[in-house]
Order: structure tokens, then C-alpha cells, then sequence
């Protein structure tokens, strides 16, 4: 019999540095899997279908979360975002470990559905830093960092429900700090 995969969960503020920290652990650890999510919200200039994101429009995500097709999702900044549950369960049961790299709401879906997923949230050095990341990304517009600005104090407000928590200054610190965390021999 196969034994089960890991589920991990990255979690924090949009912009602390998750989707760098991921990109960094899937590069150094090549049995983890990273769980493609869908979304509403429009590519960014190199996005690429099936590989960021599975864009769809909101019908076919309201289809989705009624069909029971999604493991969580939530709403974030104007758009939804949601884990396609049949990919991961597949994978998990085939011993794989997948990584789902989400937002608060969906983490909160996770450690209901999943008591046993790891769950880690990434805290930013302060909002100064935070802000100055968004901004560096170039990616959003400046409605889109004042949101997303916004609700990364209701998410940082909550960081205590999470059993590990990692500030992320310095990337190679931060990424020893996940590594110990999620390799951790218990
Ligand atoms: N330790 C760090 N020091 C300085 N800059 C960093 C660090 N980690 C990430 N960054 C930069 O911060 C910006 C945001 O990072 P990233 O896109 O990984 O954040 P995110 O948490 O995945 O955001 P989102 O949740 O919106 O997808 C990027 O420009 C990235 O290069
Ligand atoms: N609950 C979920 N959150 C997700 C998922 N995929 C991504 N995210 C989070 O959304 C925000 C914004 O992402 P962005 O790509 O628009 O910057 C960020 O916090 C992501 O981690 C998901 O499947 N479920």
C-alpha cells in the first residue's frame, strides 16, 4: 500500500513573498507538487494558463463551488480563487505531497477539512516592506495594492491561529526557516 502525501499550506499577505518562496522550495525539493489553482482574475502579462492559473470566468467558478469541484476558495481582492479538488486528492493518495500556496479564508477551509495539513504563515518584516513589495512587483494596479493592502492587516491580525510562522526578511533566511519546518524529523 502506497502511504498518503503531505499537504502543505504557505499562506500570508498578498505580496510577502509566497509564490518566491514556493518557486525557491520546488526547485530544491523535487517530490513536492504545487497545486495549480482557478481563478477570475485576468493574467498578468507572462502568466500562463494551466501553469500560474486556470482562468475562468465567475459562472464557471460559481459552477465549480456548486459541483463540489473545489477542495476551498475564497473571495480576495474582487476575485475568486479556489483549489480544484480532484487533482490533489489523487496525488495525495498516490503519496505525493502537494503545496497550496493560498490566502486566509481558504487556509481556514483547509484546517477544517484537513486537521493534519501543514500549515505555515509567512509574515512580512513590517506593512512598510509589505507595501514596497507590492509596488515592486509592478504587476498590480494602485486600487489593486490598496486592497490587497487592506486585507493584509485582517490576515496578519490573524497569524496566531497558525502553528508556524516565518518572518520573511532576508529569502535565503526565510527559506531555511520553511525548510526546518517542513522537513523538521519529529
Ligand atoms: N525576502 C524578500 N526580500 C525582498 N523582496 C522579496 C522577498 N521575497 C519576495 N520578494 C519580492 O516581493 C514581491 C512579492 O513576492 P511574491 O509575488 O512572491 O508574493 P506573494 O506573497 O506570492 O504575493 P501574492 O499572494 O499576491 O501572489 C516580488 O517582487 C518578490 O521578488
Ligand atoms: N483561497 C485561495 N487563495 C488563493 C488560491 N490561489 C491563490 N490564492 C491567493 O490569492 C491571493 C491573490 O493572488 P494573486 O495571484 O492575485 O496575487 C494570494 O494571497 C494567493 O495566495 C486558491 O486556490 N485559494
Amino acid at each position: 500500500m502506497v502511504s498518503q502525501g503531505k499537504l502543505i499550506v504557505i499562506t500570508g499577505p498578498s505580496g510577502v513573498g509566497k509564490g518566491t518562496l514556493v518557486r525557491q522550495l520546488l526547485q530544491r525539493h523535487h517530490e513536492l507538487r504545487l497545486s495549480v489553482s482557478i481563478t477570475t482574475r485576468s493574467p498578468r502579462p507572462g502568466e500562463v494558463e494551466g501553469k500560474d492559473y486556470y482562468f475562468v470566468d465567475r459562472k464557471r467558478f460559481e459552477q465549480m463551488v456548486q459541483n463540489g469541484e473545489l477542495l476551498e476558495w475564497a473571495e480576495f481582492a474582487g476575485n475568486y480563487y479556489g483549489t480544484p479538488l480532484l487533482p490533489v486528492k489523487q496525488r495525495i493518495e498516490a503519496g505525493e505531497s502537494i503545496l497550496l500556496e493560498i490566502e486566509l479564508v481558504g487556509a481556514r477551509q483547509i484546517r477544517e477539512r484537513f486537521p493534519q495539513a501543514q500549515q505555515v504563515f509567512i509574515r512580512p518584516p513590517s506593512m512598510l516592506e509589505l507595501e514596497r513589495r507590492l509596488r515592486s512587483r509592478g504587476q498590480d494596479s494602485e486600487e489593486a495594492i490598496a486592497r490587497r493592502l487592506k486585507r493584509s492587516i485582517e490576515e496578519i491580525n490573524a497569524a496566531n491561529e497558525f502553528d508556524f510562522q516565518l518572518v520573511n526578511d532576508d529569502l535565503d533566511d526565510a527559506i531555511k526557516q520553511l525548510e526546518n519546518v517542513l522537513f523538521a524529523v519529529v
